[in-house]
């Protein structure tokens, strides 16, 4: 385990996209209740960073610990358990179109070994609550616009009770306003006690909230906390 109150310690990793280094040295820890972004420019590897975070790309090289799992020694098993204990929003983990709100939360529960309906049906209500969405459990999805579909993806996320969120690009399809209370909604859930690491290209929600930030830039990931990083440029 690793010691004080880091939930991912990444130590000379390298992100691989396939057999090409997308990012080289890769050194960064991250505290419990920290809310960091993760900015570059498109195609610099901030997707492949996070998706190696939840073991959808290998971890090939240097050491690598995220909630309790050594991603160096993590097995083909044990990712479902390395998952339950993350939060994910990702644009393409997106919601069952034909389901409802609530089959779409049910689906992660069972897919996470919870059984008992009663239970499972609290959780769900808590987390729709939590999201704003205290109403919607027996929606569709297309009845529900942009942004509360966001907001149901993200009480997904929360069913499990996890350490840490990891999102990508939360905001990037929505309109500003929209946008800032999906943002807003991440700041409470990180005032809860969840650390959140979040790719974002939105200049503002970096001008307005001044959050540690980390920058793939030319293969590699510089942090604010030790390197000076412009988020004015190279986008
Ligand atoms: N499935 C894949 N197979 C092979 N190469 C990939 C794949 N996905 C991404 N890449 C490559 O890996 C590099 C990093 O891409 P990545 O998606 O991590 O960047 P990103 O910073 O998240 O970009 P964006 O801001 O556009 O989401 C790019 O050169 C990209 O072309």
């Amino acid at each position: 385990m690793i010691g004080g109150e880091a939930i991912i310690k990444i130590t000379d990793a390298c992100i691989f996209q396939g057999l090409t280094a997308v990012l080289q040295d890769v050194t960064f820890t991250i505290d419990k209740d920290e809310f960091v972004f993760l900015i570059g420019r498109t195609g610099s590897g901030k997707s492949s960073l996070l998706k190696t975070m939840y073991a959808d790309l290998p971890f090939k090289m240097g050491q690598g610990e995220i909630v309790g799992y050594q991603l160096e020694k993590l097995k083909k098993k044990d990712v479902p358990y390395l998952r339950r204990k993350l939060g994910i929003v990702f644009q393409d983990f997106q919601l069952f179109p034909d389901r409802t709100v609530a089959e779409n939360l049910f689906f992660v529960m069972k897919a996470t070994g919870w059984k008992d309906k009663a239970k499972m049906k609290n959780r769900m209500m808590e987390v729709l609550l939590k999201v704003g969405l205290g109403d919607a459990a027996t929606k569709m999805p297309h009845q529900l616009s942009g942004g509360e579909q966001q907001r149901v993806v993200i009480a997904r996320a929360l069913i499990n009770q996890p350490s840490i969120l990891l999102a990508d690009e939360p905001t990037g399809n929505l309109d500003p306003d929209v946008a800032d209370g999906i943002f807003k909604l991440f700041q409470e859930i990180n005032n809860e006690g969840t650390a959140i690491l979040m790719a974002t290209h939105n200049h503002d929600l970096l001008r307005k909230y001044p959050y540690r930030v980390l920058k793939c830039e030319r293969g590699q990931l510089l942090d604010s906390k030790t390197s000076d990083i412009t988020i004015n440029t190279s986008f």
